[in-house]
């Protein structure tokens, strides 16, 4: 009888993975807005729903402190089945956030889309400002905030694209001026939403997180080998099911021999016939964040996790400068030769 396959129950700790992607025009980003606060009425603060913990930068909280607040978690087709499972997931990160409001979003689900439209025409409303309500959308890089933009004025006024958007981070590098997204009325002069450049978090002590958020797109593709990236991703599927890959290779924990046989089902090969892991482990993350390899969370909810999880954001929370050496130290490291990681 053939032996029963057993997916790995834990990933192995990297400890030599980067653990900073924080640029210049996150920074600069940072501070404009800060600027710009007392022209805000509503931050749209955007996650990401197949990370509802690991999205949440901490940045905002302290940044954007003291102002109302919708979150809005953006990509909810690549996590959710629409079951009776994902409402109560649903439910459970509601209550992470009371009394702040949350929504749950696909910029291509036109419900969804109107849901936020409502909620900021009630906040209208409810505001009754004679030359208009601003909403600012922040949130990480590449966590779909131009993409919810764009569905918003086309909803809301029936224009087309105001924000450029794109598969990789750091495609808005500026905070743009106002777009309308919901006519002028008696009530008011309408409402218009800034969009802003994605920042990204200072530092990320936990280095499956960075694997978290490379997966997700957060970070370039290169700064994390796609290899490893690839392996994270199969461990997760075979959390989830192997039957996910089944059409390229049976059960597996070894992610060189499922690179290899997609690279042969692919045609991803070198000169000579040899497979090419690192397309086919690009191939792998596309599909992935498209859909295509199985829509699921990377981060468990539960009740009490988002409350654990800032409590140990307290405790290992390195400052500004602290993050920036280690990470300098890492680079330098990682460049002399040592502490490469696995792939
Ligand atoms: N499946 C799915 N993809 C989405 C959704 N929202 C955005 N995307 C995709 O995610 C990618 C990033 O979207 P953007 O809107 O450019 O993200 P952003 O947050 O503005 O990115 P930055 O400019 O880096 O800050 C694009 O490929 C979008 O098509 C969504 O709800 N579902």
């Amino acid at each position: 009888m053939a032996s029963q396959f057993l997916p790995r129950a834990v990933f192995p700790t990297l400890d030599s993975l980067p653990r900073s992607y924080f640029l210049g025009h996150h920074k600069a980003g940072l501070s404009k807005m800060k600027t710009m606060l007392n022209t805000i009425d509503l931050i749209i603060e955007c996650r990401d729903y197949r990370v509802p913990l690991t999205s949440r930068n901490p940045l905002f909280e302290a940044s954007l402190a003291g102002r109302q607040r919708l979150i809005v978690y953006t990509k909810k087709d690549l996590g959710s089945h629409h079951k009776k499972a994902d409402l109560k997931r649903e439910q459970i990160i509601t209550q992470w956030h009371a009394p702040s409001p949350v929504l749950f979003s696909d910029h291509k689900e036109r419900r969804d889309v109107r849901r936020v439209l409502e909620f900021a025409r009630e906040f209208a409303d409810r505001t009754m400002s004679l030359t208009g309500l601003r909403l600012m959308i922040v949130g990480m890089p590449n966590v779909g905030k131009s993409s919810l933009l764009n569905a918003l004025r086309m909803q809301g006024v029936g224009k087309g694209k105001a924000a450029f958007t794109g598969a990789q981070p750091g495609v808005t590098r500026k905070i743009a001026t106002g777009v309308r997204i919901i006519e002028s009325s008696e009530q008011s002069e309408g409402v218009f939403l800034v969009d802003t450049p994605g920042v990204f978090i200072p530092y990320v002590p936990d280095a499956e997180a960075m694997l978290k958020l490379a997966l997700c797109g957060n970070i370039k593709d290169n700064i994390i080998s796609p290899t490893t990236q690839a392996d994270y991703l199969l461990y997760h599927m075979n959390l989830q099911s192997p039957d996910l890959y089944a059409e390229y290779h049976p059960p597996t924990n070894e992610v060189m021999d499922l690179l290899g046989a997609v690279a042969v089902k692919t045609g991803r090969l070198q000169k000579g016939g040899t497979p090419d892991a690192e397309s086919s482990a690009l191939w792998m993350i596309q599909r992935w964040r498209t859909g295509n390899f199985g829509r699921f969370l990377l981060d468990k909810v539960t009740e009490d996790a988002f409350e654990m999880a800032k409590l140990e954001e307290t405790n290992q929370a390195p400052s500004f400068h602290q993050a920036k050496k280690a990470d300098k130290e890492l680079r330098r490291a990682r460049s002399r030769g040592r502490n490469m990681d696995v792939s």
